[in-house]
């Protein structure tokens, strides 16, 4: 239960993104000049930006994020720490679902929980919108703070505004794609996003069976990757476990989120460097 002072704050940032969100500034009026951009663009895409916490670059291996829908919502900071460094594990960042029961059938959690975990590791968060208005929403995400910040093509109106506004808040700003959702009407949009995230389930659900006729998806991706047409991390999601991720990293993804694979194990952290070991083993095959 809040305070009535925490209500009271509360309310004044909800107040003052409302405002800030109806005015929705171009990013020329948010830096000042173009070398700020560059400073931020040139940011290793593994670690967090701005005087925000960091980590070393790790944009040559592979990134395992393991998805908090998978943990125990009862001690998220627990389930954390559990795939920290502290524990000997090694998450590069820690995926998080907000789910809004619209845009998917399902509902997990929003900005004031985000806030929390944020203030509760080191772990880059990589946030995951499956909401509808994207384009008023996610903007928050970034202004608390959260790594990379991923909408969704089919539900944002004006994708590319808002990776500018995602990245003049700060944040990585990520484009996902359900199962069926083809990437070509996105490649010019892709320019203006760091991250792609291609979804091998349909969003909504963990623990779901992987599908793997979108690694054509991811294959392509990588391809505008490597020729220089897009400059971002290929990242995928949904059933990536023991028995897929090889053949996720063979397609050219970079990174990987794993729910039910990493908190549905024994040792967690050890699910994460066994995770690890099978993408850096699959990537020097491919190369
Ligand atoms: O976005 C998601 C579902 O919409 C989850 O991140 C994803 O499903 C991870 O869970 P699992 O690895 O168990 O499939």
């Amino acid at each position: 239960m809040l305070s009535p002072s925490d209500r009271q704050e509360a309310r004044r940032r909800s107040q003052a993104h409302d405002e800030w969100s109806s005015t929705r500034p171009d990013i020329a009026d948010l830096l000042d000049g173009q070398d700020r951009l560059a400073d931020r663009r040139d940011q290793p895409l593994g670690g967090a930006v701005r005087g925000r916490r960091y980590t070393p670059c790790v944009s040559n291996q592979p990134l395992i994020a393991p998805s908090l829908l998978s943990a125990d919502f009862a001690r998220l900071a627990d389930e954390m720490a559990a795939v920290g460094g502290d524990s000997g594990g090694g998450a590069d960042w820690l995926h998080v679902d907000v789910m809004d029961a619209h845009f998917v059938p399902n509902l997990t959690l929003g900005l004031p929980v985000v806030q929390s975990l944020q203030k509760s590791t080191d772990i880059p968060l990589d946030c995951h919108l499956m909401i509808d208005d994207p384009d008023r929403w996610a903007v928050g995400y970034a202004e608390a703070g959260v790594h990379n910040v991923t909408v969704h093509a089919e539900a944002a109106d004006e994708p590319v505004g808002l990776a500018k506004n995602l990245r003049a808040a700060g944040a990585k700003a990520g484009l996902s794609i359900k199962p069926n959702t083809p990437l070509e009407p996105y490649t010019d949009v892709l320019k203006h996003y760091d991250t792609l995230l291609v979804m091998s389930v349909e969003p909504g659900f963990g623990g779901q069976k992987f599908i793997g006729e979108v690694l054509e998806k991811t294959r392509r991706a990588r391809r505008m990757v490597d020729t220089g047409h897009l400059n971002l991390v290929v990242e995928i999601d949904g059933g990536i476990n023991t028995e897929t991720i090889e053949q996720a990293a063979e397609a050219g993804v970079d990174c990987f989120v794993a729910g039910s694979a990493v908190y549905g194990a024994e040792d967690p952290a050890r699910a994460v460097e066994g995770l690890r070991s099978q993408a850096i083993n699959a990537a020097h095959a491919r190369q």
